[in-house]
């Protein structure tokens, strides 16, 4: 790889048109700075393009950069202001990709601001000309940087406390068809989930206030559901009322009325944008509720390996943003979810250190620095004959969502709850008592069947859907691998 070095003196000033490179973007020597932001991005150059000459342009377009010199850098500090590529790798088994690895300097950011985070990292450089594809693959945040965020405003602890609920999975189901049903229906597959077994119901993320559902007649009969359920069960129930909206006012109506009725959550779309995802988050913050946010939309971006942006990153952003849940793949279900990448966004939710772990696609050691933990949410496709998978994969501080697994039940919505609730039980239990439930799991479902029909029947049902695709998101590095900033 050849790049130029960088011009020095009167000569980097020179009019005209120079290499980002020779500008100054790409830094070998240097060591990123406990402070510095430092953002991995896959990078595929046009042909010709020279892998660091592309990498430095990545760090100049991201930061201080236009395509030409411009004199005015020499009124700033403009060393300390360019964002520097300081390594570039080439990708394993993928040739004509590179790992480009850039560090900003924290002032190039306004604290506590996603907005203005992505408007660099992800703005006008995802069109630039020279690359033929951009992804941003991970992100590393110094904690002078977290600390300008207060994170989810409930996190996992104090949810569980709120809701009374430990040691096992929470349940939920979204309810379908997601569309066309009325206040008063609705209402009634709310208190049927929730009376079967059900800690959760949950509105789809394209329920908002439609002809033949306004939005305060389903919050009315969301929470009577929830109320009866309560009384009925003597557990703790919730219903996360969707609030988006078309504009702030309107989302702070309704959840100003989710919190009227006594609800214990609401629940956004990611696709409202950051700035209304942290206003919600402070919104839930000052008033005691749990947020909840469905991550509709992100496949658009996050799905294909050489162009967009990885989940694990956006899960970093919303873990700043501050949201108490989100969803974050299945592994077994509908949806697209390698394991091990899948697993890595579980880490970047709940752990409060994540380490390198190359092969779950954790680039960086990540300090998160007592922000609160994010409760992953596992849904799309799933059902009670996997409920050994499910646990065995993704662990415990989740919760599983079964729409479709609850509500397609040939007995009925209330059963299709019961089944999942004994299964997630009985699976913890033999859990507990030390079973190898990744391969016994089918057993010890069968065993607790013989004395509960509504499982019997679910894993009749079901038994043979599966969804064996292939991911396209799959991790670069084997299990072997090691790294290191
Ligand atoms: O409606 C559902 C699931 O319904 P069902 O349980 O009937 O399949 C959710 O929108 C998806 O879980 C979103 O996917 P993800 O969680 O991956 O973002
Ligand atoms: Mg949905």
């Amino acid at each position: 790889m050849n790049a130029s070095a960088p011009a020095e003196g009167a000569a980097r000033y020179k009019s005209g048109v120079m290499e980002y490179a020779r500008m100054g973007y790409w830094q070998p020597d240097y060591e990123p700075r406990a402070t510095d932001v430092i953002a991995l991005f896959r990078i595929s150059p046009q042909d010709g393009v020279d892998a660091i000459e592309a990498a430095a342009a990545v760090a100049g377009e991201s930061s201080t950069a236009t395509w030409t010199v411009v004199w005015t850098d020499r009124l700033t500090a403009a060393e300390k202001y360019r964002a520097k590529a300081y390594r570039v790798d080439p990708v394993p088994n993928a040739p004509g990709q590179w790992f480009a690895y850039i560090a900003y300097d924290l002032d190039l950011f306004e604290p506590g601001s996603i907005a203005n985070l992505t408007a660099s990292i992800i703005g006008n450089v995802f069109g630039f000309k020279p690359l033929k594809a951009l992804r941003l693959e991970d992100m590393r945040f110094p904690v002078a940087y977290v600390k300008t965020f207060d994170g989810p405003p409930t996190g996992i602890v104090v949810e569980r406390e709120r809701l009374d609920k430990f040691g096992r999975p929470l349940l939920g189901a979204t309810i379908k068809p997601k569309l066309g049903l009325s206040g008063r229906s609705y209402g009634r597959v709310v208190y049927e989930g929730l009376k079967g077994g059900l800690d959760f119901t949950k509105d789809d993320e394209n329920i908002n206030s439609q002809p033949f559902m306004h939005w305060r007649d389903r919050f009315l009969y969301c929470m009577e559901a929830v109320n009866k359920a309560q009384a009925a069960t003597g557990e703790i129930k919730g219903t996360y009322l969707n609030v988006t909206a078309a504009t702030m006012e309107d989302m702070y109506e309704r959840a100003e009325f989710a919190k009227q009725l006594g609800s214990a959550i609401i629940m956004i779309d990611l696709v409202i944008g950051y700035t209304a995802i942290q206003s919600m988050s402070k919104w839930c913050r000052r008033n005691d509720m749990i947020l909840h946010l469905h991550r509709a939309g992100h496949g658009t971006y996050t799905r294909q390996k050489t162009h967009g942006v990885s989940f694990r990153v956006i899960a970093k952003w919303m873990r700043l943003a501050g949201v108490d849940h989100i969803h974050a793949g299945t592994i077994v279900g509908k949806l697209e979810g390698d394991p091990e990448t899948t697993k890595g966004y579980y880490d970047v939710c709940r752990e409060t250190f994540n380490p390198v772990h190359l092969e779950r696609g954790l680039f960086f050691d990540q300090d998160w620095a007592s922000l609160n933990a994010v409760m992953p949410v596992a849904s799309g496709g799933i059902h009670a004959g996997q409920m050994h998978q499910l646990l065995d994969l993704l662990g415990e501080d989740c919760v599983m969502q079964f729409g479709g697994g609850t509500i397609g039940h040939p007995q009925g919505i209330q059963a299709g709850a019961t089944a999942n609730r004994v299964a997630i039980e009985c699976m913890v239990q033999a859990r507990n008592e030390g079973r190898d439930i990744a391969n016994e799991g089918p057993e010890i479902l069968r065993d607790a069947a013989r004395w509960c029909g509504p499982l019997k029947a679910a894993l009749e049902t079901w038994k043979d859907v599966t969804f064996n695709y292939a991911s396209t998101d799959t991790p670069d590095y084997a299990p072997t691998a090691t790294a290191s900033v």
